[in-house]
């Protein structure tokens, strides 16, 4: 059996290496003739898998490793009868640790707390809820907008409400068509709606928001925020547009090692299920051990002083903002230079890997950093 796998997957050799001979590619560079005799073939978001790729190759089973499907043409597989999979929630903490880290870093350049801001979550899917219950367990006013959902337990509201809020999080899928398509959801209408000192933040996808009008706005409103992990043009970065945001990244918010690995797990997953074969590996023996595993406070820390600044050890937004704007001002390829930061990502673990040790009577409540996302580990 042949695999063709993304050479910027992880794990593939060691869990699908035992299914067979596998060729690694670029995702970008793709082609139909480097797909033709393969039987399995698993991509990440940067390979468009469409008729053109796969029309009279072999292939039967197709993976992405990602959450977001619209590389894939889904409704063509079906009708050709090949099997598909995506890695449902698979990053959706890594993306979350990412809004909290872009969130205490726009706050503390504004000596607030993350307690004073509301924030609206657009889309209430894997990303959405997660991000809506640890911001809510930390004091954070939360309004949700999704015109999928129906649940009780969210705070549910409508479009202009949630756009009402202090800062508004992008987490749906990108969709042309349909009775809610998301592209340019944030278009010129809606960025007017918003406070003008409102922080925009996208890591959905880049053509959810409408790059152009963005631009403008941040023109002409010098109070308005913008964090973005992707553009609209990717690999391509508007350099006139990254320095206009507050904080600009690759496309890296879901890049944690956990996030990365669960994905080629989930399809790994998938692929035994498609093929009838026993799954031989288990991801837990996997992850290998972080490096940083636990942290301490003196007795008398205060929680609103120390949580940025473990949020930061966790996880810092302003390096891989540093990166990009780097990497952009340096290149004379921005496309390519995009492409290497993202396959040279360095190791970077959720906030779940990382252990937080108290004593019983230490004045930080644990609570919270549990509802942050990290562990806790309580001595007397
Ligand atoms: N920047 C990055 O590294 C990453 C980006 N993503 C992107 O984030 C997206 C969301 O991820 P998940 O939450 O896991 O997906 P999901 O599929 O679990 O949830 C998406 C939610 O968006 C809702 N939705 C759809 N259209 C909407 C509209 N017009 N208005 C409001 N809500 C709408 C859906 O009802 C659903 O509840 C993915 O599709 C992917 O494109 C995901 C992971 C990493
Ligand atoms: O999971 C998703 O959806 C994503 O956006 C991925 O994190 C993007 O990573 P690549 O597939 O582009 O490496």
């Amino acid at each position: 059996m042949k695999i063709v796998a993304d050479e910027n997957m992880p794990l593939v050799d060691s869990l699908f290496g035992e299914l067979g001979e596998v060729v690694r590619l670029p995702g970008r560079s793709m082609s139909a003739t480097d797909v033709k005799d393969a039987d399995i073939l698993l991509v990440r978001s940067v390979t468009q898998v469409n008729e053109s790729l796969l029309s009279g190759s072999s292939v039967k089973f197709v993976g992405t490793a990602t959450i977001g499907t619209d590389h894939v043409d889904m409704s063509w597989l079906e009708s050709q009868g090949i099997a598909f999979a995506n890695a449902p929630g698979c990053n959706a903490h890594s993306v979350v640790d990412y809004v909290i880290s872009a969130l205490i870093c726009l706050c503390q350049d504004e000596y607030k707390s993350i307690s004073d801001l509301s924030v609206g979550v657009i889309g209430a899917g894997n990303v959405g809820r997660r991000l809506i219950t640890r911001l809510k367990k930390l004091g954070v006013e939360v309004k949700a907008y999704d015109p999928f959902v129906e649940d009780d337990s969210l705070p549910l509201v409508s479009f202009d409400e949630v756009l009402n809020c202090d800062v508004v999080s992008l987490h749906v899928p990108l969709t042309k068509d349909g009775e809610h398509p998301t592209f340019h959801l944030i278009n010129e209408d809606a960025l007017r709606c918003m406070k003008r000192s409102a922080v925009l933040i996208n890591t959905s996808r880049g053509p959810v928001v409408d790059n152009a009008a963005l631009k403008q706005h941040l023109i002409l409103c010098s109070e308005f925020k913008a964090v973005l992990d992707v553009w609209e043009a990717e690999p391509v970065v508007e350099r006139e547009l990254l320095d206009l945001v507050d904080l600009g990244t690759a496309h890296i918010a879901g890049y944690s090692l956990d996030g990365k690995y669960r994905g080629t797990f989930q399809i790994y997953t998938e692929a035994c299920k498609f093929l009838g074969l026993p799954m031989r590996k288990r991801l837990p023996q996997m992850l290998p051990e972080p490096d940083l595993v636990q942290v301490g406070f003196s007795k008398e820390s205060v929680f609103e002083e120390v949580f940025p600044r473990l949020v930061q050890v966790a996880y810092d937004i302003r390096r891989d903002d540093r990166a990009l704007r780097r990497a952009v001002l340096r290149s004379t390829n921005v496309a390519e230079a995009f492409d290497l930061l993202r396959k040279n990502y360095p190791t970077r673990r959720e906030f779940s890997s990382l252990s937080v040790k108290m004593r019983k009577n230490d004045s930080v409540n644990c609570s919270k950093f549990e509802a942050a996302g990290f562990k806790v580990k309580v001595k007397s």
